[in-house]
């Protein structure tokens, strides 16, 4: 069976090759009471799970799912986006873009539950763009993804075409035109951040491999997965085909919290505060910078005229909001974190207003602002909403501001020593500051 057709887009040929299941595809066909038309050749459902959500909805006894090594292993199309409809006749569908697949690493966790929502709703990219779902996960979470991808069916968005789950970066990365790379292990008690560096850097050598062996030549990638900064290097180290440019570490939900912060003190709502740069590391040494930001329109520190609070309290409130957050919630940031993945998503796909700009950790070759080359560093960014960006370059420093934005460097010129290993530059070496945390961590 096809997976859904839109008149608009190409169907993706992920399934052609599974035509030995053609008979289970036949069989869930007569089960489900949904009206199928097949405006192409049809395709075989090749997944056990389809058996099952069809049919429940007609109480039809369910064959006995089994799910062999190789189904494992495959990305496969889920449920109800497996059907091919007859699109002609709806009007709306005429509007429509081409068809955008969207992949997401650790599409079971926490973040993704939010996150998956928005993008399938049409918030990110609008209400013209129809949009391919491609959920990775592993064998310890796949149960858990069947169920994100039953509850996005029984969601009923119609801008959701696709969706497909699987546990094989390199099947479920296939013409990826986004990759939300979110998945990665948390630090446990007693864990080294050597070692998250070192198991997290593993999961981004792999997933950039992948991404260069199988996704589209222009793949937007955001890295979530902590510590994402170092995590982006990796990636895109491994991904010699895709332009470093692409890569991204999300810093965005730091630029929403400082903003949030400014705000508070200032006795403004918080769209007043614009013109907010990340720089640098997504983890304590991250440097909100008030100086070249704006309320109302006028520098923060003609606004705000506690100069202390900015320097000591303001700064540090948004390093460590994550980890007063895990104290409150007993678990990390995730309704705001993809609240802030869909911001920068949008920052990239909308141009950007007149006069402002957004932070992104992005790669610093180039970079007009003297920060060592050949890092991921969070940096004020403008677009023009084409997915690119350019590095904002009226940007004013001061003492204050370089000794801050050095720390940082310092930071990640360590966490690249220390994954050397999985960037292609040699042997690790780990000499990691002593104060190193990731935001959640206090
Ligand atoms: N940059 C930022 O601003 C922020 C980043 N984060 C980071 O985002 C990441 C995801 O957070 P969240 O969704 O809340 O986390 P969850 O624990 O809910 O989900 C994380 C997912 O990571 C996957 N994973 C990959 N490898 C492992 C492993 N070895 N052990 C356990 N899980 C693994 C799991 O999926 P599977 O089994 O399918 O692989 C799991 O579902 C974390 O690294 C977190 O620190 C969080 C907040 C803000
Ligand atoms: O440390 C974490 O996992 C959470 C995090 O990144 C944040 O809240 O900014």
């Amino acid at each position: 069976m096809a997976v859904a057709d839109l008149t608009t887009s190409p169907v993706t040929s992920t399934y052609t090759k599974t035509s030995s299941r053609l008979h289970s595809s036949q069989l869930s066909l007569s089960s489900t009471r949904l009206s199928v038309h097949f405006s192409r050749s049809p395709r075989p459902i090749p997944r056990a799970q389809n058996f099952k959500i069809t049919c429940s909805v007609n109480q039809v006894p369910a064959p006995v799912a089994v799910q062999t090594e190789e189904a494992k292993n495959k990305s496969e199309c889920f449920g109800v986006f497996c059907q091919t409809y007859d699109l002609k006749a709806e009007e709306e569908t005429k509007s429509w873009k081409k068809l955008i697949n969207v992949a997401v690493s650790g599409a079971a966790g926490m973040i993704s539950n939010h996150l998956l929502f928005k993008l399938a709703s049409g918030e990110v990219f609008g209400p013209n763009q129809p949009v391919a779902l491609k959920l990775l996960g592993s064998e310890r979470s796949f149960q858990a993804l069947e169920g994100v991808a039953m509850e996005l069916e029984d969601s009923l968005y119609p801008l959701l075409r696709e969706v497909s789950i699987g546990i094989n970066p390199y099947e479920v990365f296939e013409d990826a035109e986004w990759a939300l790379l979110i998945g990665a292990k948390p630090r446990g008690p007693g864990m080294e951040r050597a070692g998250l560096l070192d198991i997290n850097g593993q999961i981004f050598a792999e997933q950039g491999k992948a991404l260069n062996a199988v996704a589209s030549r222009n793949v937007k990638v955001i890295v979530v997965g902590n510590p994402c900064n170092t995590n982006a290097l990796i990636c895109l180290k491994n991904a010699p085909n895709i332009p470093a440019k692409n890569f991204h570490a999300l810093t965005r939900l730091d630029e929403n919290r400082a903003k949030c912060q400014l705000a508070l003190k200032a006795g403004v709502f918080y769209d007043k505060v614009s013109n907010m740069t990340i720089w640098g590391n997504h983890s304590t040494t991250q440097v909100p910078d008030f100086l070249n930001a704006r309320i109302n329109g006028s520098p923060v520190k003609e606004v705000i005229q506690d100069h202390k609070w900015l320097e000591e309290e303001f700064t540090e409130k948004v390093q460590k909001r994550g980890g007063l957050l895990i104290q409150k919630w007993g678990r990390s940031s995730a309704a705001s974190t993809a609240v802030s993945i869909a911001d920068a998503m949008k920052s990239l796909v909308t141009p950007t207003p007149e006069g402002d700009w957004f932070s992104t950790g992005v790669y610093t070759s180039g970079n007009p602002y003297g920060i060592a080359q050949d890092i991921v560093f969070s940096m004020p960014c403008r677009s023009k909403g084409d997915g690119d960006y350019e590095l904002v370059k009226d940007i004013t420093f001061d003492e204050y501001l370089r000794q801050r934005i050095a720390k940082s460097e310092a930071e990640l010129l360590a966490e690249k020593r220390c994954v050397a290993h999985l960037t292609g530059e040699g042997v690790a070496f780990c000499d990691l500051p002593e104060d190193t945390m990731l935001p959640g961590e206090m």
